[in-house]
């Protein structure tokens, strides 16, 4: 697929400022703080409708405006589309395929798909597990758009249910007696609606590992082996929806007297976590830097890898200030990866850093203070 173009109105700090995409690479350069970072957020909003810096449309509309909006110009090999995305300050957005406004959003995913790669990534490895989670819902999304609906429907049930056991807090001045009869119904709805969630990340997990794992024992020269386990909250022995469940309402009874105790949800998918071994040994205490950096970029191939096998087309490449950062052995993977296949878009303070093979096949843009225009 190809970004022809991209139309931003009120968006960060973009006032109204159109974009055209003229070579498979696009280099953004600009000092800090000048909308580098906002251009690709608003490309990863239309593959995704999630950014990875903000969960609130409010920061994303132009601050002053009530409405902003993102439409973009894509080719696909069935054909041109043209996307929009409506951001409210306060409101609901609104999604259109062609002009036509859809009822549901999750009939928008699936159409641009793009992966982002940053510094923050390295936080994937380094950071907490909801890093790793977040980093399988977002691809989840691209792969199987009706995963989105579902994990919100979870979220909802979740919040739901963390909602009681909160009422009944003896710490809150109103504490009231817990209503065991309506924990026992979000106690269903929970288990249900996560079993389809573990069972989904367990399969885009068995799905990503091989891919990813090639990749990094290519970029270490073979001298690395990595594992990618998934280690879900509720114990999955085999991929049966009804002993899921099962397990699922019996760890919740293990637990009952803790979440009392904690007036929060213990159990399910929002305490999974995603595990990865270099050598055996866990990436995230023990890798070094390298390593760490090096497994980053193992699992962004192997998204672009898997993301085209399923999609049937290669999806777009967001790199938001990382090319600098890796060595020039790690540079020229990517570049034999990626070559012109997948669309890619730069973005960069400086372009020393860049070998001469990029600058040759790129689109330079200069962006300052929320304009761009060629270099
Ligand atoms: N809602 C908003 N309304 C107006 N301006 C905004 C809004 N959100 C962010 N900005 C502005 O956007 C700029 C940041 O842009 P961006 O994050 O794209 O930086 P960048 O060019 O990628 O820089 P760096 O190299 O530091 O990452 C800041 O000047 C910030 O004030």
């Amino acid at each position: 697929m190809f970004l022809r173009s991209l139309h931003l109105r009120q968006f960060r700090n973009y006032r109204d400022q159109a974009v055209s995409f003229a070579a498979p690479k696009t280099i953004l350069v600009g000092d800090n703080a000048q909308g580098k970072s906002n251009l690709l957020e608003a490309v990863e909003l239309l593959a995704t409708l999630r950014s990875h810096r903000s969960n609130r449309d409010r920061d994303l509309v132009q601050q002053g405006a009530e409405e902003g909006s993102i439409a973009a110009r894509l080719d696909r090999d069935s054909g041109s589309v043209d996307l929009g995305l409506v951001l409210r300050s306060s409101g609901r957005r609104t999604v259109s395929l062609n002009g036509q406004t859809l009822k549901r959003q999750v009939e928008f995913l699936g159409t641009m798909s793009a992966v982002e790669f940053s510094s923050l990534d390295l936080e994937l490895v380094r950071g907490g597990p909801g890093h790793r989670r977040q980093w399988i819902d977002t691809l989840l999304t691209q792969l199987e758009p009706v995963y989105a609906h579902l994990l919100q429907q979870y979220t909802l049930a979740l919040r739901q249910r963390n909602a009681l056991l909160k009422q009944s807090s003896s710490r809150t001045e109103a504490a009231i007696p817990l209503d065991r009869a309506q924990l026992a119904v979000w106690d269903a709805q929970l288990a249900t609606l996560g079993t389809r969630v573990i069972r989904r990340r367990a399969r885009a997990i068995a799905r990503i590992a091989p891919f990813a794992e090639f990749w990094h024992r290519d970029i270490s020269g073979s001298r690395e082996s990595l594992e990618i386990r998934y280690a879900p909250s509720v114990p999955m022995e085999k991929d049966d929806p009804t002993l899921i469940q099962q397990a699922f309402l019996e760890k919740i009874r293990q637990r009952a007297i803790a979440e009392q105790v904690q007036h929060t949800t213990l159990v399910g998918p929002h305490r999974d976590e995603i595990e990865f071994t270099i050598n055996h040994t866990p990436a995230r205490q023990y890798g070094s830097q390298g390593q760490q950096r090096t497994l980053v970029l193992a699992l962004k191939l192997a998204e672009l890898k898997l993301i085209e096998s399923v999609v049937g087309e290669p999806p777009l490449l967001l790199l938001d200030d990382v090319l600098a950062e890796l060595d020039p052995k790690r540079q020229h993977k990517l570049l034999d990866t990626i070559q012109d296949r997948f669309q890619t878009l730069i973005t960069t303070t400086h372009l020393d850093s860049f070998d001469s093979q990029w600058l040759r096949s790129s689109q330079v843009l200069t962006v300052v203070a929320g304009q761009i225009a060629p270099a």
